[in-house]
């Protein structure tokens, strides 16, 4: 259609989520840690507060140029994944953007409580209800996620963030640096996750899905669980081994206390074959996701998806639609 949209970037012709950029300096608006807090390969990450409302924000800022080739598109696919998933309380929401010569800067909603990878480096593994909890919250972001055709691939204790101090606390998903857009004929990618967390499929360069998201969703919770990798192994090469031979074992001295609804859960989605591994709607329904989980909160939430175009006249004209999950 012809209408024009507002300044700002257009990610993708059909779903046009506009995304206003400032070229303001950040600290007009914002009162930025100089010692970034968390340091990602191509980013850095800084606290940083309003200066009016006080509101406590993480600034994610992004090197624009790298390996010579221009990551503008990279930077913008986050961005629109990151705007897309502005209703769902269970993803990293995106505040602001800002760009500089060098840099974007996405300003990022705070959780303080950090990493979850943290809990497990202190307390090994967590009781099996807060396992389901932490894991049912993941299920609703990837759901969510999987519902509009978009995989993580890259699901790690360390790109899932708390609210709070463990365990009263909710769980974010963050870091969409490698997720895509999963059409039809899913491209075959050379994307490489993290080890211990990485799917069949993507070591033997087969075709990338949603279900890839869905294995390393299935080590989390064995990592939970009993504070192991299921594959791990002495070196990087055995651990591929170890994940294309597929076979999952539960040490009665790692898991003697853990319920079998819990393993049944974990072999239902550690399967090699990505079609028989449970999607995330259905690992929603699995007994060890709804067992612990308060009976009066909805199972099913519908998700409105909302933007704002400008038609001719530059009259604002909203579209919203809902989306039973
Ligand atoms: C207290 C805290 C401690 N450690 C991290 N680590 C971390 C992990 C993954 C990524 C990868 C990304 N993106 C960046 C930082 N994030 C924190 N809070 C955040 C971090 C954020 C947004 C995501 C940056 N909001 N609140």
């Amino acid at each position: 259609s012809n209408v024009s949209y507002q300044q700002g970037l257009i990610m993708e012709a059909h779903c046009p989520l506009t995304m206003p950029i400032s070229k303001q300096p950040l600290t007009d608006t914002y009162t930025a840690d100089p010692k970034p807090f968390a340091r990602g390969k191509f980013a850095t990450v800084r606290r940083c507060k309003h200066k009016e409302t006080g509101v406590e924000y993480a600034a994610k800022c992004i090197r624009k140029r790298r390996r010579a080739a221009d990551v503008r598109h990279e930077i913008m696919h986050e961005m629109f994944v990151l705007k897309l998933s502005d209703s769902c309380q269970h993803i990293i929401h995106l505040h602001e953007v800002y760009e500089t010569s060098s840099e974007v800067i996405l300003v990022l909603e705070m959780a303080a409580g950090g990493e979850l990878q943290r809990v497990l480096d202190d307390q090994e593994v967590i009781a099996e209800t807060e396992a389901s909890r932490v894991m049912r919250q993941i299920l609703e972001g990837v759901a969510f996620l999987h519902q509009r055709g978009i995989a993580h691939l890259d699901i790690k204790p360390q790109n899932l963030l708390l609210t709070q101090a463990f365990p009263q606390c909710d769980v974010k998903l963050c870091d969409f640096g490698i997720s895509r857009r999963i059409t039809k004929g899913s491209e075959i990618r050379e994307i490489l996750g993290t080890p211990d967390y990485v799917s069949p499929e993507i070591l033997q360069y087969e075709p990338i899905s949603l279900a890839t998201d869905m294995w390393s969703i299935g080590v989390l919770a064995y990592v939970l669980l009993s504070g192991h990798t299921p594959f791990g192994g002495e070196t990087k090469q055995e651990t591929f081994w170890n994940i294309t031979s597929g076979i999952v074992e539960f040490p009665e001295e790692l898991f003697g206390s853990v319920s079998n609804d819990a393993k049944d859960f974990i072999q239902r989605l550690l399967i090699t074959e990505p079609s028989e591994r449970m999607t995330a709607k259905e690992s929603l329904h699995h007994s060890w996701i709804r067992m612990f989980c308060d009976p009066e909160s909805p199972g099913i939430d519908v998700a409105k998806i909302g933007y704002t175009l400008k038609d001719e006249s530059n009259a604002e004209v909203s579209v919203s639609a809902e989306v039973a999950e």
